[in-house]
């Protein structure tokens, strides 16, 4: 029996079909409570999760010494400021360590913490394999573009996504609600996270057998979706540029803090200069052009939806000149 029917969602949302939960918000797909509901409010100072969504989990601080505590504290706090609750979205490939690094970026900066396969997986009562293999790709996307609907509705939220979500324009226009940060890393790397029983829970690479086939299915992947993982407003690399080595979660969450500080002090700077901006002459200025990468590349047709910045992976997640 499948899954879920092709087109099909429950009335009440996709939590109604897990036996666990109650049917909640017609409005809603996977029955989170409003983001701007009283309840909702409650749940952003105490997390509560329901039985059906263990995503959606209490956060905690890390255990660290209390000096760096306390410096922590402030430069978090100090971000946090800047930020304004906006909202992470991690994309990246399979195995880039989106759920893992979210995960400690949420307990870091106090956001709740989301995984699109998670919500999808526990709202369903199915893995994702199971509605890919019952239901098909078509029918798995669908469902992962109206969870991140509603999540997009959430504020002071760290959002780990599928692998896949990138491909979707109108996931795109969701996740500008927030700062899109890409996991950028090596076929080598991700393949060598994900060998082994990790595969199996991915259905797009559940057939490549020996290393070197998941290696090339992993590049070729990479290769059809950079230009999409490229339209990120931040970039931060798994491995480091000059020794190679892989960033431990820690690291690479640190990374994610640093260049999210440096993003919103040039977001600043940006919008008071662009305070006194008037256009002169024919010439858009390149730091304001948009590239959209779901037509051809002709600058003509540039026409992407921006939120926070936009396509400052391109150069590295350093913002744009
Ligand atoms: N920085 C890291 N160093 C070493 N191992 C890591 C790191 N980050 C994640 N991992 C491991 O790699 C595997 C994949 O990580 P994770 O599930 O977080 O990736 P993901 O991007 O969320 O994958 P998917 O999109 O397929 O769900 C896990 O076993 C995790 O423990
Ligand atoms: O890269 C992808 O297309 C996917 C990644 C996973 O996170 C899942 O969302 C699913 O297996 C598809």
């Amino acid at each position: 029996m499948a899954v879920v029917a092709r087109g099909w969602c429950p009335p009440g949302g996709l939590a109604a079909t897990s036996p666990r939960r109650r049917r909640s918000s017609p409005r809603t797909v996977v029955g989170l409570p409003h983001p701007l509901s009283a309840s909702s409010r409650v749940a952003s100072r105490r997390v509560q999760p329901g039985p059906a969504l263990a995503c959606f989990r209490p956060i905690r601080r890390a255990a660290v010494p209390k000096v760096v505590a306390r410096a922590a504290h402030e430069d978090t706090d100090a971000l946090l400021g800047d930020i304004g609750g906006t909202a992470i979205y991690l994309v990246g490939m399979m195995g880039s360590g989106k759920s893992t690094v979210g995960r400690l970026l949420a307990e870091t900066l106090q956001y709740r913490f989301f995984d699109t396969d998670d919500v999808i997986e526990k709202s369903l009562g199915a893995t994702v394999s199971q509605v890919f293999e019952e239901n098909g790709e078509e029918v798995f996307r669908d469902i992962e573009t109206k969870v991140l609907q509603e999540l997009s509705q959430y504020a002071r939220s760290v959002i780990s996504t599928g692998g896949g979500a990138v491909l979707s324009r109108e996931n795109w226009g969701n996740m500008r609600h927030g700062i899109v940060v890409w996991l950028s890393g090596k076929p080598e790397t991700l393949a060598s996270r994900i060998q082994g029983k990790e595969k199996d829970s991915r259905p797009l690479l559940s057939g490549e057998g020996s290393d070197d086939a998941l290696v090339s299915r992993l590049e070729g992947m990479l290769e059809d979706r950079t230009k999409f993982y490229e339209e990120a407003d931040l970039v931060v690399d798994l491995e480091d540029a000059e020794t190679g080595e892989v960033l431990s979660p820690e690291r690479m969450s640190g990374e994610i803090l640093e260049k999210l500080a440096v993003a919103v002090q040039e977001k600043k700077r940006e919008v008071e200069e662009r305070k006194d901006f008037t256009i002169e002459g024919d010439g858009v200025p390149e730091s304001m052009q948009v590239r959209d990468p779901y037509q051809a590349s002709s600058a003509a047709e540039a026409s992407a939806p921006r939120g926070f910045g936009g396509s400052q992976a391109k150069n590295g997640g350093q913002g744009t000149a």
